[in-house]
């Protein structure tokens, strides 16, 4: 039986250097019968967007602002932008087999991810950090600072589902990443950085293998 060709859309918030791990993946066969259908960010000034661009990648910016000026409050704001980033990926033709969250620096709430869900699609994200530990924004900082006053000898990084609590869903892959005495953050973030390119590949890998060929 021919393999199904697997679609991804991947939502971006930066630099996009695990975005562009998964593009030279696709291009590589390292993601056999895999292609990146759509990139979204919700900052305009996301390299990442250049990144696909380069790639030949269609890209959406989807930003946040516009609905805290038409929406009384934040929570009502977030709905809106969730249900509609949940309607522009429903839209898309082809639709994902899988959204990637890759340096996504949003939390989507149930607005976005009960229409996801009832579609049949799985949602992965890329947090630095191991199982249970520095949940949230600015994991490796953490990471590190822990390292440096409290001794902390590792950290680490994995690729898990996405479900409402944040960075809470199931490990899907998680690799290790030794802290040591001494070094400086972004030293140990340039090191996080490279386990995370192969990590965020091998999630995906792994992601798509539990969808069936
Ligand atoms: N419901 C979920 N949403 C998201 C998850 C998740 O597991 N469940 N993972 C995150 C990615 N992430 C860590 O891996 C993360 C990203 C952003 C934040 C955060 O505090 N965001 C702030 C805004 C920060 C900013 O704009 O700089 C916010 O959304 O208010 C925490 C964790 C993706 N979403
Ligand atoms: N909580 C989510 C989070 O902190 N994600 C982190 O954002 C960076 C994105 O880098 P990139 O834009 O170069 O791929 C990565 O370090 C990723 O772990």
């Amino acid at each position: 039986m021919a393999d199904t060709q697997h679609n991804l859309t991947v939502l971006i918030s930066g630099n996009g250097s695990n975005l562009q791990a998964l593009i030279d993946a696709c291009a590589s066969g390292a993601l056999p019968n895999t292609r990146i259908t759509h990139v979204i960010s919700n900052r305009k000034a996301a390299y990442g967007l250049e990144r696909a661009a380069k790639a030949s990648i269609p890209t959406t910016y989807h930003n946040l602002v516009p609905y805290k000026k038409s929406h009384p409050d934040t929570d009502s704001a977030r709905t809106a932008y969730d249900t509609d980033l949940a309607n522009i990926i429903l839209a898309l033709s082809p639709r994902p087999n899988l959204i990637v969250c890759a340096g996504w620096m949003h939390i989507v709430t149930p607005s976005f991810l009960t229409p996801i869900a009832n579609a049949g699609i799985k949602i992965i994200n890329l947090h630095p950090a191991l199982p249970g530990e520095f949940a949230g924004a600015d994991a490796i900082g953490r990471a590190w600072e822990a390292g440096q006053k409290e001794g902390l000898k590792r950290t680490g990084a994995m690729i898990h589902e996405v479900i409402a609590e944040v960075d809470a869903g199931e490990a899907i892959v998680t690799q290790e990443v030794e802290i040591r005495k001494g070094e400086s953050k972004d030293e140990l973030e340039e090191r996080m950085h490279k386990v995370e390119h192969g990590l965020i590949v091998e999630g995906t890998r792994r992601a798509l293998g539990g969808l069936g060929r």
